[in-house]
């Protein structure tokens, strides 16, 4: 059995990145202001302290301007929200980016609400839920937005394939799906209740993983030659696909790292350029 061909996320992001340092650049020279990105951690997740802090170098190198918000891990849904309309309503900022997870005790939903549309740069209000879902111009969630990003870059029409999205959460499974959806694949969610896992990824010309479980999909899942997207993060930079077994089975395959994660924040920049240009009129 041949091995799949890798997805080269870390390349294709470098180039948007190096794009969109031009958009900024330029953006800043005809008005005056550089566009700039809000981030809000709750808490001191060590993980989500790395990719605030990863967010925020790449801002840095391409001319985006970021204003750090650190609250502490027992702040209340009404202190975030409160927070996040602050900054909704400063016209210093151009995009707002809440990281997640931020709590349990907090109410996820209530919280993304508070992020005014136009700046919602991340993709995690309803407004760009449904822009997305129906293939409209809005901003994307960033990982789902970069995955297809990917598929385009390497020529894979989702228009006719079986999708299998394993996840359904707000800012990955459940947008990557209507991704699909909007491009005309066939799309199958599996989450925590799906029956025979395996037997459903294995209909699938396209598998995306974003469920959070360290490899759980492994190479006897995958359909000869299938694509398969591993956005899975965990631990260790672990995906949530076994790649060593899945690599000989794939057609297409994303590593981890490498794949869906610089194009996470590549996608990120390049909406909050975007946000800034159409704030300042340009
Ligand atoms: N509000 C959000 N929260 C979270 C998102 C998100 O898109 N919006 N995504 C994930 C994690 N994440 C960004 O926040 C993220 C994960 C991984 C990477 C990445 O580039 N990973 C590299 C490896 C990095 C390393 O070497 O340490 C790779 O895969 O090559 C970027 C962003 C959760 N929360």
């Amino acid at each position: 059995m041949s091995q799949a061909r890798l997805i080269d996320g870390t390349s294709l992001a470098r180039r948007i990145v190096a794009d969109t340092a031009e958009r900024a650049a330029d953006l800043t020279e005809r008005t005056g202001t550089a566009p700039c990105l809000a981030t809000v951690l709750v808490g001191e997740d060590p993980a989500s302290v790395t990719y605030v802090r990863m967010k925020r170098n790449r801002c840095r190198k391409a001319g985006i301007e970021s204003r750090q918000v650190e609250l502490p891990a027992d702040t209340t849904t009404e202190e975030l929200v409160g927070a996040l309309r602050s900054l909704s309503d400063d016209p210093g900022v151009h995009g707002i980016l809440l990281q997640h997870p931020m709590g349990e005790h907090i109410d996820e939903r209530a919280a993304f609400e508070a992020i005014a549309p136009e700046k919602d740069v991340d993709g995690v209000t309803f407004a760009s839920f449904a822009t997305m879902s129906f293939g409209l111009p809005g901003f994307v969630s960033c990982t789902p937005g970069g995955i297809m990003r990917l598929l385009d870059e390497y020529g894979v029409d989702p228009s006719g394939k079986r999708a299998v999205v394993v996840g359904r959460s707000a800012i990955l499974g459940k947008p990557a799906g209507m991704l699909l959806l909007a491009r005309d694949a066939t799309v199958t969610y599996c989450h925590s209740r799906t029956r025979d896992l395996s037997s459903v990824v294995r209909e699938a010309d396209l598998v995306v993983a974003a469920v959070g479980r360290p490899r759980l999909i492994r190479g006897e899942d995958i359909k000869p030659g299938a694509v398969v997207i591993d956005a899975g993060y965990n631990p260790g930079n672990v995906g949530d696909v076994d790649f060593d077994s899945a690599v000989e089975r794939a057609g297409l395959i994303t590593p981890v790292p490498g794949g869906v994660g610089p194009m996470t924040i590549a996608t990120l920049l390049e909406q909050t350029v975007a946000a800034a240009a159409r704030q300042l009129g340009v």
